[in-house]
């Protein structure tokens, strides 16, 4: 007898891989699905990129149209060399047998997102990954979305929804990652959109006024003052009025907050801090009825001067995910996971309420092992 066909409805483990907007490293995490109701997530772990590898990203990034036309190649292998180094070493920390994988989901790397030009481009050969790993591999997740009119983006709000079907609603998840992105939750209903910068602002601001990555636990922007009349006015910006579905490229607010740089390195942290907080603030214009509890998940969950100032402007409880036994620094990973396991079931990724897309839509490519 042969083996057994795999069930659509099975439970499998797969694992997820996943680079974010800031470039700090691949997260990879495992979760155990059936791409519906039952997910279990288990260990994850974060590795850097190899300096030369962020370096050239971070040099891309900041000329990203490059990506609309030239092949980068180089870029796309060592990225994929970078992803297939990163799941071995999880898959070794975390004591995976590869032949207990079923599948892999692999987000790559995003260097440019245009939904408005349908384009979308994250970094990852998915069929090097399938074939170097020997696991099915999924990639290219956003793609049909965006090909069909949607935002292409948040794709993780299928898996919040499925992670918080037990806990008292409506609910509101907050990931602060480069981009802020919410999703709101109450019942079947999720409503998700790109609410406006996170940390890709100050990280960058940071960077260019003390040579450091972020503001640790936001320790500058706590010992400023902010600008309100500069907060006032980037939050004119009609990004915060448009009704979602919306999505943002890491670096759509750049431009529009060089205001900053008049102001000295605490004061310039402070009003970025606060424009973040105010376009977390605007997010609740566009849904149905006012969350009594917030989840933040992203690294922005750890800047507790931003945490406090989201807690104060937003007046009721607004905690990290860890207060329901989620994991923050892995829930995009684990996401992808998730998805990617829908993705060989056929079932929907996104849906009108959280890319525009205009019916709920299946996609991603699967590329067989061997
Ligand atoms: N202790 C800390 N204090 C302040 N900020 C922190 C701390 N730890 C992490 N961060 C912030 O979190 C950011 C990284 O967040 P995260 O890893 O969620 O981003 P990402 O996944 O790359 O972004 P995106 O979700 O947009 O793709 C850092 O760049 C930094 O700004
Ligand atoms: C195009 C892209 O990669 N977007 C990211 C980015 O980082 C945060 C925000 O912008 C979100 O829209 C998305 O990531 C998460 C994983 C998502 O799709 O839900």
């Amino acid at each position: 007898m042969g083996e057994r066909r795999l069930d659509d409805a099975d439970v499998v483990m797969a694992i997820g891989v996943i680079s974010g907007t800031s470039m700090d490293g691949i997260d990879v995490a495992v979760v155990r699905t059936d791409g519906d109701l039952v997910v279990e997530p288990g260990a994850g772990l974060t590795l850097p990129y190899p300096d030369d590898v962020r370096a050239a990203l971070v040099g891309l990034v900041a000329e990203a149209e490059r990506a609309l036309t030239e092949p980068l190649a180089d870029l796309e292998q060592a990225v994929t060399d970078a992803h297939i180094a990163a799941i071995e070493t999880f898959m070794a920390h975390a004591g995976i047998d590869r032949r207990a994988v079923s599948l892999i989901g692999l987000h790559g790397q995003t260097v440019y997102h245009r939904p408005d030009l349908r384009f979308t481009r994250q970094l990852g050969f998915g069929a090097e990954v399938a074939r170097r790993l020997g696991i099915d591999t999924v990639n290219r997740f956003r793609h049909a979305d965006v090909e069909a009119g949607g935002e292409g983006a948040p794709f993780a709000p299928l898996y919040h929804r499925a992670l918080a079907s037990g806990l008292a609603q409506p609910l509101m998840v907050l990931n602060l990652g480069g981009v802020a992105n919410v999703t709101y939750l109450d019942g079947d209903t999720a409503i998700a959109f790109d609410s406006g910068p996170a940390s890709a602002l100050l990280d960058d601001f940071v960077m260019r006024r003390r040579g450091v990555a972020y503001d640790r636990d936001g320790a500058l922007a706590a010992s400023g003052r902010v600008d309100e009349g500069l907060v006032a006015a980037f939050m004119e910006n009609p990004f915060f009025a448009r009704t979602p579905p919306k999505s943002l490229d890491r670096n759509d607010f750049h431009r529009r907050a060089a205001g900053v740089e008049a102001l000295s390195d605490a004061d310039g942290a402070a009003t970025l801090a606060a424009f973040t907080v105010e376009s977390v603030a605007a997010s609740l214009r566009h849904v149905p009825a006012p969350p009594a509890r917030w989840l933040v998940t992203g690294g922005g969950r750890h800047n507790a001067h931003l945490m406090g100032r989201l807690r104060a402007r937003l007046g009721v409880a607004v905690e990290p995910v860890e207060a329901v036994g989620w994991h923050g620094d892995f829930l995009e990973a684990e996401a992808f996971a998730y998805l990617a396991v829908r993705a060989r079931r056929g079932l929907p990724l996104s849906l009108p309420t959280t890319t525009g897309v205009p019916h709920p839509m299946p996609g991603g490519e699967l590329h067989r092992a061997g």
